[in-house]
């Protein structure tokens, strides 16, 4: 019998690798931020969008969050309008939050889909208005003590899972933009879609909240160094909280919201490296920062 060179092997021993974990997350909801500025570059967005339909396709169940940012700041620019922030959020007047939805719900979110669809019929887009998903109050955030009025800002009050669950049931994709609606359905509140990303993990009993952003993960001492931390307990995060500033403040107080509601992980990774949603999920070269509930204290990654 000849013996041939079978050149494909190392591709079927990465699948064998990926068995345990394919094994461990099946049937697991995963929750995915997409952050406004992971989200610049055409080609991270498609391997972004394979990544998650790879997920799906796995027998996971991915539902994206996603941002906007920086694409919200450019259309009030083009509005004539300035982009303000208080307490990392954005000071939404009424004016400003007709494009925050216009940006989010309509340009944004819809790329999204789009770019998800591209693989099959897999993504439905809404926002957390649709189904009495997201309901939220006015937010006051506190500064120097003091209860600000930033306009249409929501603090979350109620979530209802039951129109992502029916997605997830039907095996597709939901793609939700950070936008809520009050109890009385007179307004809508402009969310921070870490988040809205935090609460929907939480609410769905998600495996994993993982939240792409444009930096490594959590650094030690930023702006000072890049080094990375690369685990967490939840008590330990707490204790580094008062620290943080701007973008970090909502990512890391949404992953201890998770763990702290039965998600098992939340983790902050590098929405710049290509494929870091698979490289988190299937291998043990997990990158970023890993944070984990208090009973997990003294395990490894
Ligand atoms: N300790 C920290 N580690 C890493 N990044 C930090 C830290 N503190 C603040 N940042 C800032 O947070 C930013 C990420 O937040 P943000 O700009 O809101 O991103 P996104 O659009 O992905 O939500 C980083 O680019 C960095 O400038
Ligand atoms: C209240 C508040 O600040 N909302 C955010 C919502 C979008 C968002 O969070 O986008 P990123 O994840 O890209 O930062 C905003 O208006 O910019």
């Amino acid at each position: 019998m000849s013996t041939r060179k079978h050149t494909a092997l190392p591709k079927a021993q990465i699948l064998v690798e990926a068995l345990p974990w394919l094994t461990r997350h099946h049937g697991r909801t995963v929750v995915i931020k997409f952050g406004g500025n992971a989200m610049i570059d055409e080609d991270l967005k498609a391997a972004f969008a394979q990544d998650v339909v790879f997920l799906r396709h796995a027998g996971l169940k991915p539902v994206v969050v996603h941002g906007g940012g920086p694409q919200i700041s450019a259309q009030l620019d083009r509005h004539g309008l300035v982009s303000e922030f208080k307490a990392g959020l954005r000071v939404t007047t009424p004016e400003a939050m007709d494009v925050v939805r216009m940006v989010l719900a309509g340009q944004v979110q819809r790329e999204l889909v789009g770019l998800l669809n591209q693989h099959g019929p897999l993504a439905v887009g809404m926002t957390g208005e649709d189904a009495h998903t997201i309901t939220a109050t006015q937010h006051y955030p506190k500064i120097d003590g003091e209860s600000v009025d930033i306009g249409r800002v929501g603090e979350i009050t109620a979530i209802d899972t039951g129109a992502i669950q029916a997605l997830l049931d039907d095996g597709r994709i939901p793609v939700v933009s950070s936008i809520a609606r009050s109890a009385d359905d007179h307004h809508v509140f402009n969310v921070n879609a870490d988040t809205a990303a935090a609460a929907l993990a939480a609410a769905l009993g998600a495996e994993t909240l993982m939240v792409l952003t444009d930096v490594e993960g959590l650094y030690e001492d930023w702006p000072n160094s890049d080094e990375v931390i690369s685990r967490l307990t939840a008590r330990e995060l707490e204790k580094l909280l008062p620290e943080l500033s701007s973008g970090m403040v909502p990512k890391m107080e949404g992953c201890l919201h998770a763990v702290r509601n039965g998600v098992n992980t939340a983790r902050v990774i590098d929405g710049r490296v290509q494929h870091s949603i698979l490289l988190e999920i299937f291998t043990d070269e997990g990158i970023g920062t890993m944070v984990v509930p208090d009973e997990h204290e003294g395990g490894t990654r």
